[in-house]
């Protein structure tokens, strides 16, 4: 064996020979040989790695094709890993993967000896802490992320969220670590956005490359879907609430842009369409609220028109207050569109702490989609976080609230690579990096129902601009808005109870100006 190599993680492919597409009509070769064409392509288009995989074949057939596998891989200078048969990497000189129920690890580098490279394949947090305390594993194979047809028997999937978990334990091990299960050009950005793990240090654990199986060995055009696996990969987007350098912000400059952001709805230079999929208490309220700011709701839950919605929208803002299957699935299928198209969603997560149905359907929405900015109430912000300090009655939040709600919604910000607004008495906000408080709005919010996911309404329409000054300013600007709104509406003389107060909170929002935001704004940063 050759001495232990450094491999580039960065493009995994993971043969399949059954599902290669039948040879195309330039193939002159023999049939049983265009496997080898086909990954000779996959090869210059970019892979960085090879494992063999051959489930139910036997033994000589399996050495063959790895023989020859080898052979295409040597020219690119490329390492190739066979998959579960140690006899047969032993064989060839390869390097070799195991699952959780081959070979132990431990024995297959005593068998293979201190050159080769040994990966392992994870599907828990705890699995990662048996790899890593065994060190001998080179890599892990961290899934199935998503579900796939490639192989039977999965694990339970983890989606992008449940990646993120054991990348966490791993941490800043040496380790490297690839993704697998169903990785796929429309999967991957979201699998990029959600998957790093924010590290005690400050910095985070990322992938250290996408293992594919069907993007490639189904293509007819394996070049071509090489190139852009590795460029989809290689581009690794900016998470979106970091676009902006929160950390150099005071909250005298973050009024000031939510000043103009208002300023640009009110003089009706930008009329953002904002999507809704939200719950029936609500609907009627939020729809006129966003028209009184000066934006435009549309109101669907279809699953069928929401692609096509997605290419007309300026923001989606998804509610969890009366989820059902079916709107869940159409907020799955809206959230992945608006990641495809550019559009910001905004999460609303009603309720999460109440039920476990609530708490899987947000996890399901959430490994999904991308979301830019969540706004709960301090109980869903705690179910979300894990945390059980604060409790939730139904859809409310109960009791005081967190001992130190700056760091729980900072916290989750980071881990999520988003924007988590909490509100309350006191609004908390934060991108990660920095909080903010804000201290306005009024008593009568809470003796409504929806006020919160009024609030969300208009944290959503000030995404809409997606204005450069990034989700975290349209989060404190929507907060803002509503809130400062409420204050002018609780003053209003014909004000004597909930409802006037509900339809004198929607005129407030209409007659709102810029300037009312900037003499009142109590934000702060904490
Ligand atoms: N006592 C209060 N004083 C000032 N503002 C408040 C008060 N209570 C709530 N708010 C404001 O009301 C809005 C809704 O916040 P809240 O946390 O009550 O939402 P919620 O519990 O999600 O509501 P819902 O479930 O009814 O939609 C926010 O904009 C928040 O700032
Ligand atoms: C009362 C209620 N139930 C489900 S959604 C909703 C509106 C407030 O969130």
């Amino acid at each position: 064996m050759p001495p232990k190599p450094t491999p580039d993680y960065r493009l995994y492919y993971v043969t399949g020979r059954s599902l290669l597409p039948p040879p195309p009509a330039s193939y002159t070769g023999p049939e049983e040989d265009y496997y080898l064409a086909h990954l000779e392509e996959a090869l210059k288009g970019g892979v960085t790695v090879v494992q063999v995989r051959e489930k139910d074949v036997d033994g000589g057939e399996f050495l063959e094709v790895a023989r020859r596998t080898k052979e295409v891989c040597d020219k690119y200078d490329v390492p190739l890993f066979i998959n579960d048969r140690v006899d047969v990497a032993l064989a060839l000189k390869c390097h070799c993967h195991v699952g959780q129920t081959d070979l132990p690890a431990r024995l297959v580098r005593q068998l293979l000896g201190p050159d080769a490279l040994i990966g392992v394949s994870v599907n828990t947090p705890e699995e990662m802490r048996v790899v890593m305390d065994e060190g001998v594993a080179d890599y892990v194979g961290v899934g199935p992320c998503f579900g796939t047809q490639t192989k039977k028997n999965l694990n339970p999937i983890l989606g992008p969220r449940g990646v993120r978990a054991v990348l966490e334990t791993l941490g800043e091990s040496e380790v490297k670590a690839v993704i697998i299960g169903g990785i796929t050009p429309s999967t991957i950005p979201n699998v990029l956005a959600q998957t790093p793990a924010p590290l005690p240090s400050g910095g985070y654990r990322s992938l250290d490359g996408l293992a594919v199986v069907s993007s490639i060995a189904a293509s007819t055009e394996p070049e071509t879907a090489a190139r852009e696996l590795r460029e989809m990969f290689d581009r690794k987007p900016a998470y979106p609430a970091r676009s902006l350098n929160s950390d150099a912000l005071s909250a005298e400059q973050v009024v000031e842009q939510a000043v103009e952001l208002l300023r640009i709805l009110k003089d009706g230079e930008k009329t953002p369409l904002v999507h809704h999929i939200t719950n029936f208490v609500v609907m009627n309220d939020t729809a006129n609220l966003t028209l009184a700011f000066g934006a435009s709701p549309i109101m669907s839950a279809s699953p069928d028109e929401a692609p096509h919605l997605s290419q007309l929208i300026s923001c989606l803002l998804l509610n969890l207050g009366t989820i059902t299957e079916a709107q869940l699935n159409a907020q799955k299928i809206a959230g992945a569109a608006a990641n495809r198209n550019g559009k910001p969603v905004v999460f609303d997560p009603v309720g999460v702490g109440a039920t476990e149905y609530r708490k899987k359907s947000a996890s399901d929405l959430l490994n999904t989609c991308h979301v830019s900015i969540i706004k709960g109430n301090a109980g869903e912000i705690g179910a979300l976080s894990g945390l059980s300090e604060v409790k939730a009655r139904g859809v409310d939040s109960v009791g005081k609230g967190f001992k130190d709600p700056a760091t729980v919604v900072k916290t989750l910000a980071a881990r999520e690579k988003l924007v988590v607004a909490m509100s309350g008495e006191t609004d908390y906000i934060s991108d990660g990096q920095v909080s903010f408080t804000i201290k306005n709005g009024t008593f009568w919010q809470e003796k409504i129902t929806g006020s919160g996911c009024m609030a969300s309404a208009a944290v959503a329409l000030f995404a809409g601009l997606q204005h450069e000054s990034g989700p975290f300013v349209a989060a404190v600007a929507g907060l803002l808005a509503i809130n400062v709104a409420a204050e002018i509406a609780a003053t209003r003389p014909e004000v004597n109870g909930p409802n006037t107060f509900r339809a004198a909170l929607i005129d407030a929002c209409y007659n709102l100006r810029p300037e009312d935001v900037r003499s009142r704004a109590k934000l702060q940063r904490v």
